[in-house]
């Protein structure tokens, strides 16, 4: 890396491993080598790979999210989220509109696992609000949430800061009303990153890299504009260059 390129803000930088399974992910991992970056462990890769390709991850010095969005019963979530403080990751995610019992079961699945085991560190648990690919359209029309989707991205980031969680995944778009509403100290974690001229694919609510910085995203996730790039090295350094310049 550059030497305008620290680790501290590769550590903002989330590489979502949506992959089939441990091997496709690992090839990727050798590309992006010396580049202390988050990783982010989905479903897709994690039905498959399970417990031990976190474990590995770990055990290569990453720090990861652990990307399942639990949405169950409240005593579901709170084992699932026991389960999950004892693999060791950094952070985790939740769905906000299981609403705030089911987010504080969460956060007590984690309290008792620390309690049982003081080797542990504290994971942060994220809830997420309204999906990134989510539209208004899709909201209003189809889902039948009223208003506009920064009204309700910020109503469930509040919900989730007032059950005891770490901050929420939103757009980048809704970042800062989150900072306002919620607190400097309330964690951002942005999917829908583009940078200039990639493809949206799937995703409605979309910045680029440094944008989303400037706006108040603590973490960006990035996944096809690394992971489908011809050279997804220089495509992951000159993410972070962006992240960096806006950061100056
Ligand atoms: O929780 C997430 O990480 C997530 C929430 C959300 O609202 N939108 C969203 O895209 N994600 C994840 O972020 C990643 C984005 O990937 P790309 O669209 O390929 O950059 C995927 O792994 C998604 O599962």
């Amino acid at each position: 890396m550059t030497s305008t390129l620290t680790s501290e803000m590769a550590q903002r930088l989330m590489i979502a491993l949506d992959y089939p399974d441990a091997e496709s992910a690992r090839t990727l991992i050798r590309k992006l080598e010396g580049i202390p970056c988050y990783m982010k462990v989905g479903m897709q890769l994690y039905y498959q790979a399970g417990p031990q390709f976190v474990r590995e991850l770990k055990s290569l010095g990453y720090s990861v999210f652990l990307d399942l969005k639990m949405h169950d019963i409240p005593n579901t979530v709170k084992g699932g989220a026991n389960s999950i403080a004892k693999l060791g990751v950094d952070m985790f995610n939740v769905h906000a509109a299981g609403g705030s019992k089911m987010m504080a079961a969460a956060v007590e699945g984690v309290e008792e696992a620390l309690a049982a085991d003081s080797s542990l560190s504290r994971p942060l648990v994220i809830a997420v609000t309204q999906l990134t690919s989510t539209d208004s359209v899709t909201m209003n029309e189809e889902i039948g949430i009223p208003g506009s989707v920064e009204d309700t991205v910020i109503r469930y980031a509040k919900l989730a800061a007032g059950a005891g969680l770490d901050g929420v995944v939103a757009s980048p778009l809704e970042a800062e009303g989150i900072k306002r509403a919620c607190g400097s100290s309330f964690r951002t974690v942005t999917p829908g990153i583009r940078p200039a001229g990639s493809a949206a694919n799937d995703q409605s609510r979309t910045k680029t890299p440094g944008e989303a910085i400037s706006g108040g995203s603590d973490y960006i996730v990035v996944g096809r504009p690394i992971t489908a790039a011809a050279d997804p090295r220089e495509a992951a350094l000159q993410i972070l260059e962006d992240m960096s310049r806006q950061q100056q």
